[in-house]
């Protein structure tokens, strides 16, 4: 069976149906357990026995990870460790995620996967320990490094814009601040493609990979793609994309520093599945639609 972790989250639950043509899955949310206690996971894993463990859980409250970094290392770095042990051990396979917060967002270029790490939050050195860990525990695993990740349910970026254009009638939103907004679905899409090959012991993925969308944007525009997109479908808002305003991150306080580049790199994860990952402007159309159904539900 294959377990996913977090499967209340963005990503986890869209691995729920992504993942069910590949065999039985398991979804594991707080009801379950804690994961940030290392008896209740040891438990979950030989209740379970999954020849394949998804791990999409995570304490992702970037700000809040600040003041309370034994949670997120908890979260972020114990938790992959003991499941790459426990995969390494029981020869299942580990498929992992984590983040364009890795890297110190230093340059305009796009960072390549084996470009020098550099986490400048709480959160960016948490989850950076626990790829460490996936990668020394010598275990058959996956890491995909995603970012700015998005979707029509959960707490993200697009549902809060598209909340505060019904509130507000102008955002101020950073501009200098550039990346790649990837949906949740995508990302699920990407794994399955990938654990297929695993599972069919053909030349398949092994250590990190890049995965977003093509193609960058800063938050500022993603805000007014997400607006003038919802304008465009047809919701009611209190404001138009016009009435976004460019600031820079110095305006915008916050605990936790950003990163100024994120773009990532996806040459190798496309070479290595023979795909072309969509540009973000098209995966937000659809992820728009999904959003406009959910809402009429
Ligand atoms: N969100 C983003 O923008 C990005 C995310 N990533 C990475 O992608 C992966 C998936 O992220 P995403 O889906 O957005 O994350 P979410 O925050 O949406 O989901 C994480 C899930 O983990 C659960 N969880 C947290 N702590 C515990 C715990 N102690 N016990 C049990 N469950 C727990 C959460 O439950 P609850 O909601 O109750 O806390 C939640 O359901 C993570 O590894 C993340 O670091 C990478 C780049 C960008
Ligand atoms: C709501 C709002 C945010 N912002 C800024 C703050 C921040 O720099 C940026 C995005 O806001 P967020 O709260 O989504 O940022 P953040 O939580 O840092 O998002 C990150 O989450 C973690 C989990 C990741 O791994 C990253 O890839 C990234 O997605 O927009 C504005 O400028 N104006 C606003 O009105
Ligand atoms: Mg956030």
């Amino acid at each position: 069976m294959i377990l996913v972790t977090g499967s209340d989250g963005q990503v986890g639950y869209a691995l729920l149906k992504t993942l069910a043509p590949l065999g039985p899955v398991k979804g594991l949310t707080r009801e379950d357990g804690d994961l940030s206690n290392a008896e209740d996971v040891a438990g979950l894993l030989e209740k379970f026995r999954p020849r394949c463990i998804v791990n999409a859980a995570a304490y992702t409250s970037v700000d809040q990870a600040e003041s309370n970094p034994d949670a997120a290392h908890a979260m972020n770095a114990k938790l992959p460790a003991q499941l790459a042990a426990w995969a390494r051990a029981n020869g299942a396979l580990l498929i992992h995620y984590s983040t364009d917060y890795v890297y110190d967002g230093s340059g305009d270029q796009p960072w390549a996967e084996n470009a020098l790490t550099g986490p400048l939050s709480v959160y960016g050195k948490t989850k950076l320990a626990g790829d460490q860990a996936v990668l020394d525990a010598g275990v058959d695993a996956i890491i995909f490094r995603t970012s700015w990740v998005y979707g029509a349910r959960g707490h993200n970026f697009m549902l809060t814009m598209l909340r505060l254009a019904r509130e507000r009638d102008q955002l101020s939103v950073v501009s200098d601040q550039w990346g790649t907004p990837t949906p949740a679905w995508l990302i699920a899409e990407v794994t399955a493609v990938a654990l297929r090959d695993k599972l069919r012991g053909a030349k398949a993925l092994d250590g990190v990979y890049h995965l977003t969308c093509r193609g960058e944007t800063t938050w500022c525009d993603f805000s007014k793609a997400i607006i003038g997109g919802a304008c465009d479908f047809g919701v009611p808002l209190s404001m138009s994309s016009d009435k976004v305003s460019p600031i820079p991150t110095a305006d915008y306080p916050a605990p936790a520093p950003r990163p100024l580049n994120s773009r990532l790199s996806v040459r190798r994860v496309e070479q290595a599945l023979g795909l072309e990952l969509p540009d973000w402007r098209d995966a937000l159309q659809l992820t728009l639609r999904d959003w406009v159904e959910f809402r009429n539900n």
